[in-house]
């Protein structure tokens, strides 16, 4: 139990409810947000839905089990009613109908919070997932973030660059993007486990912001949800469980919390209509994550050698199966009455080549012009000096039209896309540079990820914890099954001595690009060794960050002890 501080002695620890140990550093501004309402209020969603999460997790391991055995996700039989029922989701919000540009980002460090909701965008999606390590001070300070940006009163001061940052009078909705069920939260123990970490992010944003929100950016509903990485509607059910009960904790009308599903794994597209369904009181449309969705369709058909991914260069949207599941995913969201979104194009602005800047912002005004021509109602943007671009293609295409959910489909394929599109290999060629880079980059995400970092700039393109998860189960995927790869014309085989190879030259060009000194103090050759060590291992880990968030977890005893 907490020792509450009976001196007049600054305090030194949280304030804990029973049952709740805070294993993180003290801050005081962390206890702003760690107060002990929100940490029971926390506590309390872990103890009601525990036992369905663990069901959850186990379902997902029972279905891989049905993959490997050759049995190919499809849709659910049991399930016929809720596709062909004629249901709607709630009303799309006011405050948030029209969501032509959104930009996502970290919600940790500030200044790019501020930068966010200034950017011009419509909807800024904070995010406590995969664009962000999930260090004890990155997860604080994005709720301290969060809760000034709501309050309205965030500012940053650049004491290097002497510039303040502070808000617009017009700016961006703010959407937020907790971590996914699997992953836990090691700093907070309830009951002696470590908290689930989606119910910390949402609980403390939830307990301290509804209110504000509602009052404020949300025009009386909300707070608004991003929803990333689920496979089953079992899953959105539990969701939609949590939100009830934030409701009635806070006492606000059921129906306020608003949460867009990101489409974002293999076997959730042959479940969009039933996650719409579980959370059809609460939802606010579904997206179209394709990075997340390419690392599962190789995480799904791990033992079938007959599904091999071309380079990951070469799996973009314009791949049969990508575009099924976007033209689906339309169709679907349409027919029930919310926002079908878009995802994110890789490239970024390119600051010291004029020539290469224009061409990265092509592709990206060409991968928007086909989302928006499919029927996606908005899209995501990953850094500010696309948005300019972006909605021009969007608005340009609506015609001050807030979205285009009324709208007749915009094209028949979306009616006839079955089980077998969804699942259409990839085409394209395999090759020894794809692994190269596959580690060049996976390498380097991870130290970054392990430094804090969880979104950060390679190669002229964004590189996340999704992208850099298609790297490192591509390249295991080819090793598990001893692709053929072409070397400048000759064919060779993935194997770990190649590997091993690979990845010696690697590190030195990695060294020789970073320089000698930042490679030395970075954690590059930790990195290396997990990432080898990943693609080497004779079962698919799950999720990097899961097998690497341990490097991550800082106890401090003191915190804990509460000096008793
Ligand atoms: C697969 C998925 O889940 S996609 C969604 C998750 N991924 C993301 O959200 C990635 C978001 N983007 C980013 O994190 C960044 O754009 C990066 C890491 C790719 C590049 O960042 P940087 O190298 O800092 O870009 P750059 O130096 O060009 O930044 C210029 C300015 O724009 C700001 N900026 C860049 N990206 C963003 C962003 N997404 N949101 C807000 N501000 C941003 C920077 O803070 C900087 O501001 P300043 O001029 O005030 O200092
Ligand atoms: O979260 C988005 C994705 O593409 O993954
Ligand atoms: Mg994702």
């Amino acid at each position: 139990m907490a020792a509450a501080s009976t001196t007049a002695a600054p305090a030194t620890c949280y304030d804990t409810p029973e049952g709740v140990d805070v294993r993180g550093r003290y801050d005081p501004a962390f206890a702003s947000v760690l107060t002990r309402g929100a940490l029971a209020f926390v506590a309390g969603l872990q103890r009601e839905f525990r036992g369905a999460v663990r069901h959850a997790m186990e379902q997902r391991r029972e279905a891989q089990r049905r993959y490997d055995a050759g049995e190919p996700p499809r849709f659910d039989p049991a399930t016929r009613f809720v596709r062909e029922g004629g249901w709607r989701c709630a009303p799309v919000p006011p405050a948030v109908a029209d969501r032509t540009v959104e930009i996502t980002g970290p919600a940790e460090p500030r200044k790019m919070v501020i930068n966010a909701l200034n950017s011009g965008a419509k909807v800024f999606m904070a995010d406590f997932e995969d664009a962000l390590s999930p260090t004890w001070e990155n997860l604080m300070n994005g709720q301290v973030n969060l809760r000034d940006a709501v309050a309205g009163t965030i500012t940053f001061r650049d004491a290097a660059r002497g510039r303040e940052y502070r808000l617009n009078d017009q700016t961006a909705k703010l959407f937020v993007r907790p971590r996914g069920w699997h992953l836990p939260e090691a700093h907070i123990l309830i009951d002696g486990e470590p908290a689930i970490g989606c119910l910390v992010d949402f609980g403390l944003y939830f307990f301290h912001n509804h209110a504000a929100f509602r009052a404020g950016q949300g025009a009386g509903l909300g707070p608004f949800f991003y929803l990333p990485k689920m496979e089953h509607s079992r899953e959105a059910r539990i969701w939609n469980g949590v939100f009830e009960r934030a409701e009635q904790t806070a006492g606000i009308e059921r129906a306020s919390i608003r949460a867009t599903v990101l489409v974002e794994t293999l076997p959730a597209v042959f479940q969009m209509d039933e996650i719409l369904y579980e959370l059809r009181d609460h939802s606010v449309g579904l997206n179209c994550g394709r990075w997340d969705y390419i690392f599962s369709y190789v995480k799904t058909f791990r033992a079938h050698p007959d599904r091999l991914l071309p380079d990951r260069a070469l799996v973009g949207m314009g791949q049969h199966f990508m575009r099924s599941y976007s033209h689906l995913l339309i169709r679907t969201c349409h027919r029930r009455g919310v926002h079908a979104m878009g995802g994110m194009a890789a490239q970024i602005p390119i600051k010291d080549d004029a020539a290469a800047n224009e061409a990265a912002l092509e592709l990206v005004r060409k991968d928007k012009l086909r989302e928006v021509r499919a029927g996606h109602d908005g899209t995501w943007a990953a850094h500010p000096g696309l948005i300019p671009a972006i909605r021009e293609v969007f608005e340009g295409h609506l015609g001050g039209r807030p979205n285009q959910i009324g709208d007749a489909p915009a094209g028949q394929e979306a009616a006839t896309v079955t089980a077998e599109d969804l699942i259409q290999p990839p085409r394209g060629a395999r090759t020894v540079d794809g692994l190269r880079l596959n580690a060049r980059v996976g390498v380097q995400y991870l130290a970054a990820w392990l430094a804090g970092s969880g979104s950060v700039p390679l190669y002229n393109l964004m590189e996340d914890a999704a992208t850099a998860e298609i790297s490192r189960v591509q390249n295991w995927q080819w090793l598990r099954h001893g692709a053929a790869l072409d070397a400048a014309g000759v064919e060779v085989r993935a194997t770990p001595e190649l590997l091993a190879r690979v990845m010696e030259e690697e590190m030195a060009r990695i060294q020789a690009e970073v320089g000698r000194e930042r490679f030395r103090q970075g954690r590059y050759a930790e990195a290396g060794r997990i990432f080898s060590r990943q693609c080497t291992a004779p079962e698919l880990d799950d999720f990097l960050t899961l097998d690497a968030y341990n490097l991550i977890v800082v106890h401090h005893p003191g915190a804990a002890d509460k000096g008793e």
